[in-house]
């Protein structure tokens, strides 16, 4: 058999992005959207049945957010939100996305990284008030909708444990029977329904149980699955794992009355040790994630085909099913519309719907006692091996020659700081923005004729210039002290570098959703990095020429590049960041040598990526944090450089970023309750910080007085002389009357509180 874990939603030209938006924008009804939708989710089911998928996964669509979804399916939503709406879509939308009219004010949910990757759920909270209880027919709907097309789907769940550890919770112990029994009749209740309507699988998604656990979760996870499968009548139940594996519960879970396990052996690769040290159930089917489906590069057969042979010594082979890793989510819809891809690079590559034919190739090869002399797999081994002749040369070299004294930046923080500020002489409390301002459909319009050819480089550049002139002139306005250029020439922060670094390939329609209706379309790191030409430097000089002021030259830092690219699978990691990491750091020297006196270098993704285990931790850190050190260890002690994180939940990495070695760093703060200001000064993290005044994320009009009082409570906690004031990400996203008026409230209150110090 085959399944598919999850299949890209967005639709194979952002469809559903774009219906959703006109939805929003009232310029599309209910009725519309919902009806479009249908279609695109028959699409999706058809396109897999094509291919010959035995379990098609259905509930993996949703509007915005499955996470919100399954907490709409079990009715863990706020009263005061479910107060105002009676209509399902909207109130669905208000947590989505936060409701604001004359007498009503609802922030939207939080959002969090899904695990490692750059998807973003939302994130419900749970409280002592929260009633359990089905309150919406969404996976049930799905399935009878797929059912009338003819195709039996396998419904797909999240599960318990994954749903309790990721909301948030307030007064509440989840591990307290009397709290979970009235979830666990409302997940019996969804069983019964999905056997009622006729379902043969259903697949429970504990992604969860890949991350370092505790007893009390594992005898949660025991004793809630022990009742819920007393329940599961027909239906065979898969409990579905991913992103890593499940060392700490694998004895526990092979004994409950699942029917199938899914386990990844891409990102868990000692899954397969559990199995030959525990051994797996004759009665159950093993889900064997083999397709990545984090990845684009084309699965290597003879690796995959001996492993799953080597798993037909534990499992029966008419129980393996073959499946991709984890939700094909990650991974852009399908390389058909890649006209402008090389050829000979296209080949090595695999979006969703190419990953389809590798299960059932695979699927086929592995059914064939003699597989290897099948055409399919011949050609497959000579595409790895042409591969392998493709590995880079003299820029490993370059890396490969490193030496300690490449990552030491001289002299020490202290000595530096006390220079730089004689070069700068800013005030206290120096004001700045991140770096973005808002992507007007202006700038987004001129990029999409420059690459249709509707206008010429020189037309685009010079438009370029004149959004650089306004929003140096806006700055000042404002009173900022130290200015961006605005970075109106970016796409986006990775792509942009993607399209000017030597190695990358860019895709024209390879879109992965990030967020809600928002989406990236990572670069494809297929070779040897190197820097053709200057990148950043012609618009960071023309800004700074406009102005007195400081400028910063903004670049995005190797870590993140990697982070938010994909990758090669047969190089390491830290080999690629070091290469981006020389890269970047020829564009550091050059802004310097260009008279750039402050560069920022964002490394908004190096936190993120930070693997699931704690064991894991230091390894990457220890590469991770050296191949920033690269890209500034050899600039003037006067040359001061800024980095930028988000989403900063670092309260015990403080150490870690500290041996960053920068002199000021910018991050989220203004949502994080200020806990990590009281880390900073335990920590022996000696740099500037800005904490970030106010959330990027959403259009509220922020007041002098509020971020007056955020201010002061800063000075509190890390004093006067080391603090920066600035917004906690990117204007990007934002509209220009949304920030404008936030920002000069930002500097009104800055010049009240320097005014009192
Ligand atoms: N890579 C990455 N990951 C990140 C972030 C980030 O900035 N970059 N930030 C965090 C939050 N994630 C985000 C992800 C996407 C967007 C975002 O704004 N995406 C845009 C697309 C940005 C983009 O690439 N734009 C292109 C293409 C724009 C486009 O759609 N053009 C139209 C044509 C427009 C016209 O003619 O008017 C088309 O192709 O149909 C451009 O500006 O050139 C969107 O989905 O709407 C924001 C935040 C975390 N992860
Ligand atoms: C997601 S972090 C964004 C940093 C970038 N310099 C910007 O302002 O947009
Ligand atoms: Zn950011």
């Amino acid at each position: 058999m085959i399944s598919v874990v999850g299949f890209p939603r967005i639709g194979q030209n952002r469809e559903l992005k774009k219906w959703v938006e006109s939805y929003l924008d009232k310029k599309l009804s209910k009725e519309e959207l919902i009806q479009n939708s249908k279609n695109l989710k028959k699409t999706h089911w058809q396109l897999q049945k094509e291919y010959s998928v035995d379990l098609i996964p259905s509930n993996d669509f949703s509007f915005y957010d499955t996470f919100l979804d399954h907490a709409m399916l079990v009715g863990s939503i706020p009263e005061e939100y479910k107060a105002v709406f009676s209509d399902d879509l909207e109130l669905y939308f208000a947590l989505a996305k936060g409701y604001q009219d004359q007498n009503i004010d609802l922030k939207a949910l939080p959002m969090k990284k899904w695990f490692f990757t750059n998807y973003h759920y939302l994130v419900p909270e749970i409280t002592d008030n929260t009633k359990f209880e089905l309150s919406s027919t969404k996976p049930f709907d799905e399935f009878v909708e797929a059912l009338s097309a003819g195709i039996k789907t396998k419904p797909v769940i999240i599960g318990a444990l994954t749903f309790l550890k990721l909301s948030k919770k307030s007064n509440v112990d989840i591990y307290d029977k009397s709290f979970w029994e009235k979830l666990l009749e409302v997940y019996i209740q969804i069983l019964k329904r999905f056997e009622e309507l006729g379902a043969e699988f259903v697949q429970i998604d504990e992604p969860i149980l890949v991350t370092d656990l505790s007893t009390k979760d594992i005898e949660f996870f025991d004793s809630f699955y022990r009742s819920l499968l007393l329940h599961k009548g027909k239906l065979k139940v898969i409990l579905q794992t991913y992103f890593g594996d499940v060392r700490d519960c694998f004895e526990k879970i092979i004994l409950l009355s699942f029917d199938a396990i899914g386990l990844d052996f891409v990102d868990g690769k000692f899954n397969l040790e559990l199995i030959k040290k525990f051994g797996f159930p004759q009665e159950k089917f093993l889900v064997a994630g083999v397709v990545n489906g984090r990845n684009v590069f084309k699965n290597n057969y003879k690796n995959t085909l001996e492993l799953l042979n080597m798993l037909s010594s534990f499992v029966d082979k008419k129980n393996i099913v073959i499946s991709t890793s984890c939700s094909l989510l990650f991974v852009p819809y399908s390389l058909k519309f890649e006209t402008n891809l090389d050829s000979n690079k296209k080949k090595f590559l695999a979006f969703a719907e190419e990953k389809l034919k590798e299960l059932s190739e695979l699927k086929l090869l592995f059914s064939q006692e003699n597989f290897t002399t099948n055409n399919i797999y011949f050609q497959n081994i000579q595409l790895f091996e042409e591969m392998e002749k493709n590995k880079l040369s003299d820029v490993s070299t370059a890396v490969n020659n490193l030496t300690d004294d490449d990552f030491e930046r001289k002299p020490c923080f202290e000595e530096r700081i006390k220079l730089q500020k004689e070069v700068l002489n800013l005030p206290q409390l120096p004001t700045t923005t991140i770096g973005s301002f808002p992507q007007t459909q202006d700038v987004r319009s001129a990029r999409s004729k420059l690459k249709k050819g509707e206008i010429t480089f020189e037309e685009y550049e010079s438009f370029i210039k004149s959004k650089i002139e306004r929003v140096i002139k806006l700055q000042e306005e404002i009173g900022l002290d130290v200015f961006v250029h605005g970075e109106y020439e970016r796409n986006d922060m990775v792509e942009f570098f993607g399209e000017n670094l030597e190695g990358f390939l860019i895709t024209q329609n390879g879109w992965v959703q990030s967020y809600g209706t928002r989406c990236v379309k990572p670069p494809i790191i297929f070779s040897d990095i190197k820097r053709k030409r200057p990148i950043t430097v012609e618009y960071i000089k023309y800004a700074q020429s406009l102005t007195k002021k400081p400028v910063k030259g903004i670049l995005t830092g190797p870590v993140t590049i990697l982070n938010w690219s994909f990758v090669r699978e047969d190089i390491p990691l830290k080999n690629v960041a070091f290469q981006l990491a020389l890269a970047i750091k020829e564009e550091v020297l050059e802004l310097e040598r260009e008279g750039v006196k402050i560069i920022q270098i964002d490394e908004a993704a190096l936190i993120e990526k930070l693997p699931l285990r704690r064991c894991q931790h230091s390894e990457y850190l220890s590469w991770a944090i050296k191949a920033f050190r690269l890209t500034c260890s050899k600039v003037k002690p006067q040359t001061q450089i800024h980095t930028h994180m988000c989403y900063s939940n670092f309260d015990e990495l403080l150490d870690e970023i500290a041996k960053m070695d920068v002199d000021v760093i910018t991050f989220e703060a203004a949502k994080s309750d200020f806990t990590l200001l009281d880390s900073i000064n335990k920590s022996s993290l000696k740099a500037e910080v800005g904490p970030g005044v106010f959330d990027v994320h959403s259009p509220r009009i922020v007041s002098k007085e509020e971020m007056k009082k955020l201010i002061l409570k800063m000075i509190e906690k890390v004093g006067k002389d080391r603090l920066w004031v600035n917004p906690d990400c990117g204007l990007k996203t934002r509209k220009e009357e949304e920030v404008l008026p936030t920002l000069q409230n930002m500097v009104l209150a800055v010049w009240e509180v320097r005014n009192n110090l």
